[in-house]
């Protein structure tokens, strides 16, 4: 891994950064688990376990020897089939949506919604091992999501098709159904409308007695014929909807036997299994290498003029505090100048990871092309640099967020800084705009370019603008990437990915 990697970057943001300074808000949803972020809570809907239920309605139908179909978010093309009957899809489509940007798919939205879900209502956490670079697809793909009328041959020769067999099937069923509920919007046919209640509209019947936990509840209330025994899929009155019965005794209760071993094997079985179902994708994507939390991250780290054309170079350094001691400080270096700066613990936040310490700085840079982050806690110093190349930030080119704008009704202004004495031949703007897609929630990712002309100098630097309109469909997820291009060499530089609207930090 080398900073920067803006798939494994954001990701990594919305994985970790889930309270407090910073939060990307992923994780808010399903806080806590039993919440429903989508409406009223007398619903009878659980947001963690719809996120379960879509991930796996968008898996289900790949066929891993015609190398398509997984988890590529051909789902949100999918709603109004009848296997795709009820709210989930639509309501983890719809609050994925505004996460989405240039670098972040829809797909990898769903993915990280699995690692979330499990990991966030699992105690000690559940550690699904998350990658990145899914690729969202642009229309719908195959059917065949199994129903509560499907045939047991049916359900297992769909599931072939994606490489699990039937003790795998089983097994991940079961992982899933023991968050959540069946309900009679959507599925009357299984649930009764005696299950209707006044603080239940939706009439859920939990699968076990502990739906916002992700344990081992559910095999023990099936095999032990207590509390919920298993859930309406297994206990309907009508025979032709008991798919879960009829799943679960097809090997004669061996694989859900197994399972009741211990809670350990069950929790790990399950990890097992939605890490094969999320990293299921089109033959096509080649997924990032595995995100862990970073231990040290520079975030928002950008090089902004003053008043009077000098550069400043500032943003935060996170620590995860779990990896250090007390009395932490963080020193940050940077070539060719060779200059040193302290940073100082401005802001804190949590995650599932431990704390997160945000250390910020603010440094006036005469020029800088890398840095290296030096962390001491107690006697130890340890330095950070991207092993061994240093952290890439160069000072030719950069984007600047506050002279920028951009509007709700999609008017954009872009300014960016250039180092006079590099002459660039031509300075653009590559603008992603998250755009709306007919028969989906999510955006699709459209780029628009736009020339940028000189408009007046501040010291060293001629500041370049452009005015345009764009349609986003989340303006906060707009971003840039700046490029400049010389005359004679082919090299260019840019500063990449920086958010049109964003929160500038000032110290
Ligand atoms: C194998 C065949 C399967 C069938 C026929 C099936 C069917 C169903 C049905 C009918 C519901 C009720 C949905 C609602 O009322 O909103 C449901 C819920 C659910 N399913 Fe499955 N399912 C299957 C496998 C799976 C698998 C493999 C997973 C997990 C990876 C899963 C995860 C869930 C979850 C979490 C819920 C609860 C959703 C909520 O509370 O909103 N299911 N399933």
């Amino acid at each position: 891994y080398q900073w920067p990697n803006y798939v494994m970057d954001e990701l990594e943001h919305l994985l970790v950064d889930t309270d407090g300074f910073n939060d990307g808000g992923f994780k808010r949803a399903i806080t806590p688990c039993t919440n429903y972020v989508g409406g009223n809570q007398t619903l009878g809907r659980q947001t963690s376990a719809q996120w379960l239920r879509a991930a796996f309605h968008d898996f289900t139908t790949a066929n891993i020897a015609a190398g398509t179909g997984g988890i590529d978010a051909s789902i949100q093309f999918e709603t109004d089939r009848p296997e795709n009957s009820g709210a989930a899809m639509n309501d983890s489509m719809g609050f994925f949506s505004p996460f989405a940007n240039a670098h972040v798919s829809m797909a990898d939205l769903i993915a990280l919604s699995v690692v979330t879900s499990v990991g966030g209502c699992s105690s000690p956490t559940l550690r699904i091992l998350l990658r990145g670079g899914r690729i969202d697809a642009t229309e719908g793909g195959e059917t065949g999501v199994p129903e509560p009328e499907s045939s047991l041959e049916e359900t297992l020769a769909i599931s072939a098709k994606t490489g699990f067999n039937q003790s795998d099937l089983i097994a991940l069923t079961i992982c899933g159904h023991t968050m959540g509920s069946v309900h009679h919007a959507g599925f009357p046919q299984v649930v009764p409308e005696s299950a209707v209640t006044p603080d239940n509209l939706g009439g859920a019947i939990h699968f076990d007695a502990t739906p916002g936990i992700f344990d081992h509840n559910v095999v023990h209330e099936y095999l032990s014929w207590e509390g919920q025994r298993g859930g309406a899929l297994v206990t309907t009155e009508n025979i032709t909807v008991r798919s879960d019965l009829r799943l679960f005794t097809s090997d004669n209760n061996a694989t859900i036997q197994r399972l009741a071993t211990s809670q350990d094997y069950f929790k790990q079985s399950c990890v097992d299994l939605f890490t094969r179902m999320i990293d299921t994708v089109p033959s096509n994507v080649h997924l990032t290498e595995v995100i862990t939390p970073n231990v040290v991250k520079p975030v928002n780290v950008s090089l902004s003029l003053d008043n009077n054309g000098g550069v400043v170079f500032s943003g935060y350094i996170r620590l995860l505090s779990a990896s250090f001691s007390d009395a932490v400080t963080v020193k940050i270096s940077w070539l060719p100048e060779g200059a040193i700066a302290t940073a100082s613990l401005l802001h804190t936040g949590g995650s599932l990871f431990g704390n997160t310490l945000y250390y910020g700085f603010s440094i006036p840079v005469e020029s800088i092309s890398s840095f290296t982050i030096t962390v001491t806690d107690g006697k130890h110093p340890r330095t950070f640099d991207n092993n061994g190349n240093g952290y890439p930030i160069q000072d030719n080119v950069f984007f600047l967020p506050d002279l920028s704008s951009t509007d709700e009704d999609g008017n954009v202004v872009i300014k960016a800084a250039v180092l006079t004495s590099t002459k660039p031949v031509n300075v653009s703007a590559n603008i992603a705009v998250p755009t709306r897609m007919i028969g989906a929630l999510g955006p699709r990712i459209d780029h628009v370019v736009v020339q940028l002309s000189p408009e007046e100098t501040l010291g060293a630097y001629t500041i370049f603008g452009a005015s345009t309109s764009v349609e986003s469909m989340h303006v906060d997820q707009t971003t840039v990437d700046i490029v400049a291009s010389y005359a004679g060499v082919t090299t260019s530089h840019s500063d990449k990915f920086r958010r049109l609207r964003s929160q500038t930090i000032r110290l």
